[in-house]
């Protein structure tokens, strides 16, 4: 299963690098036979240096110098960095202006200038970024976007980025239509993960609030912390609450969403792997890492040092991944169970969070595979982690259901200790009431037992036990109930039985086992019982009806009755007559 599972996770990650593209031919963006087109490759760029440039002298660098053109779909380069300045011309080649649609791929940049330049003359000047209200954005799409009527011929774009989130400018230009169908196909996808997602995290919640478990709860937590984070860095999020709330405050919404989901899953994997039990050194790492981080951002945050608290934040993020991976290795060392599936589905997600962070960051190419990749991590890491979950939570039930096998059952003879014979019982007296029926008690009690251990040693007396136990349950029907009762005491409830056949069958079984005999190496041990019983005839009992009595005081009558026998010679059975005076009902001389 494990390498299956690594042999995926390679495919996925091989499938990734083959997603980075090659180098165009063609700078101009031709609109002959065009649909849509990253501008990663078809934009040169510059960072601005001291004071903001106009369109003009943005344009004349770019006239000027020989800058550098975008070497992945975009142009990324990492958080902290100066505005930035993009260029890129469009051809159209036909008589008609064909209608377009610009939109950049990330929700988070700060302030977005798009110049429209044609023959050297601004003929558009469209302004957005997070900055703005979400009504007074160009057009109602969760990223910068606008639609253009591109004259024929060529045009000039210019762009000018301002953000103190990470710089990546994923730049997409799309025919109106092509534009309309990439918003389906990616809400379909991003349903379609993020329910996952959501689903699981529901269902881990409900989990959660039946079983108390926080395993459930911490995962729950975990996945819909990494659910909001997505929502509000790919502008889900920014939709529902608006930027009213000032400036940055979509990027500090961002930087805190992003360690609440690696907070959270730290210690979903404290309490799923038990760190503690095994490693807790590695544990305390791990809760002060918890609390170090978020402490750092929230100063950054006091101090209004948003460079700080992101990196602070990408920290947390990669030592996160980093973290799980060596807690699932450390476990896997304590043999704990499912260690190996944590492990694969962790690494699996650390790579695929490093691929999108380091695309984000501009060390990797930017590309729809390597930004998603996080969120296809996050949902295979997501449904092996419910795997490892739904095992654990078997394995518990198992050891609930071995447990309560043995809270109800003696573990010597396997029949019901005295908690295993109660509440049967009571239901059994409780029916014969209500049904009209006599019902007895037995109490059966080796004689002289302690001699058989002080003579043969306890592993014959465990014997004898053993005997008594197998001799009487195979002497009853299904529907009476035997249970040890104390050491060398059992008990017999006989189901539709009077008083008068439960002594007659209690003689029977006082005879059966003076026949057993237990062989020791000093040869065959034979020993006998006493036996009180306790019963209604014709539904009355010690000259009480039945449904005036309790279970306890049936049981006492057939413990007097068995003192009786004792106090007789023993090797005998008494039975209950009258209002409690006793009858001998035989004995083994008769
Ligand atoms: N081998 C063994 N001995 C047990 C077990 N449980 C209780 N005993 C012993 O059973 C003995 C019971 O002794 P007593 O209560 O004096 O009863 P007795 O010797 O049978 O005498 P009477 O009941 O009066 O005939 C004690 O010595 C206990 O230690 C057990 O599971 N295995």
């Amino acid at each position: 299963m494990g390498l299956r599972l690594s042999i995926v996770s390679l495919l996925f990650i091989a499938m990734l690098i083959a997603g980075c593209g090659t180098e165009p031919k063609e700078r101009v963006v031709d609109l002959a036979d065009f649909k849509s087109q990253m501008l990663g490759q078809h934009s040169r760029y510059f960072q601005e240096q001291g004071d903001q440039l106009s369109w003009q002298q943005a344009a004349s660098q770019f006239a000027q110098s020989d800058l550098p053109y975008g070497h992945s779909e975009s142009i990324a380069l990492g958080i902290g960095t100066e505005p930035v300045w993009l260029h890129f011309q469009v051809n159209n080649p036909q008589a008609t202006a064909r209608e377009m649609r610009l939109a950049v791929k990330t929700p988070w940049l700060d302030i977005i200038d798009a110049y429209i330049v044609a023959d050297n003359t601004l003929i558009a000047h469209i302004n957005g970024g997070d900055y703005l209200p979400f009504e007074q954005r160009p057009m109602a799409h969760e990223n910068f976007a606008f639609k253009y009527q591109f004259e024929p011929g060529l045009t000039d774009v210019y762009l000018r980025v301002e953000s103190l989130g990470p710089m990546a400018i994923p730049l997409e230009l799309s025919t109106v239509e092509q534009a309309q169908q990439l918003d389906i196909a990616s809400a379909y996808r991003f349903g379609l993960l993020y329910g996952m997602l959501l689903a699981l995290s529901l269902y881990n919640s409900l989990l959660y609030l039946i079983t108390r478990e926080k395993e459930f709860g911490l995962y729950s937590l975990y996945l819909a912390g990494f659910v909001l984070n997505s929502f509000s860095y790919t502008g889900q999020l920014h939709e529902i609450i608006t930027v009213d709330l000032g400036v940055h405050f979509q990027d500090w919404l961002d930087c805190f969403l992003m360690i609440t989901y690696s907070v959270a899953g730290l210690h979903f994997a404290r309490a799923l792997l038990k760190t503690k039990n095994y490693a807790p050194v590695l544990d305390r790492v791990v809760v002060w890492t918890t609390i170090a981080f978020p402490l750092g951002i929230l100063l950054g945050a006091l101090a209004n040092q948003l460079v700080f608290s992101l990196l602070l934040g990408f920290m947390l993020n990669s030592g996160f991944a980093t973290l799980f991976i060596i807690m699932g290795i450390r476990a896997r060392q304590a043999q704990v169970d499912s260690a190996n599936l944590f492990i694969v589905a962790s690494v699996t997600a650390a790579v695929c969070i490093g691929i999108s962070t380091m695309a984000v960051a501009g060390i990797v190419p930017y590309n729809a595979y390597t930004f998603q990749a996080i969120e296809v991590g996050m949902v295979f890491e997501a449904i092996m982690l419910a795997i490892v979950l739904a095992k654990r939570f078997n394995l518990v039930q198992q050891d609930l259901a071995v447990a309560e096998k043995f809270a109800h059952t003696d573990p010597l003879t396997n029949v019901n200790n005295r908690r295993g014979f109660q509440q049967p019982a009571e239901a059994l007296f409780k029916a014969a009431v209500d049904n009209n029926q006599d019902i007895a008690v037995l109490l059966i009690d080796i004689d002289h037992f302690k001699r058989i251990n002080d003579q043969y040693g306890h592993t014959v007396g465990d014997e004898v036990i053993q005997m008594t136990a197998s001799c009487l349950a195979n002497s009853t029907r299904k529907t009476d109930l035997i249970a040890r009762w104390g050491g060398e005491e059992f008990i017999m409830l006989l189901n539709n039985t009077s008083q008068a056949e439960g002594r007659n069958f209690a003689e029977r079984i006082r005879l059966s086992l003076a026949e057993l005999r237990c062989n020791t190496p000093s040869g065959a041990v034979n020993f006998t019982v006493s036996i009180g019983a306790a019963g209604s005839n014709q539904r009355v009992c010690a000259g009480k009806k039945l449904a005036e009595l309790s279970l306890p005081e049936l049981i006492k009558c057939a413990d007097s009755a068995l003192y009786e026998a004792k106090k007789a010679g023993r090797n005998r059975v008494v039975e209950l007559c009258g209002d409690c005076p006793f009858t001998e009902a035989s004995t083994a001389e008769k």
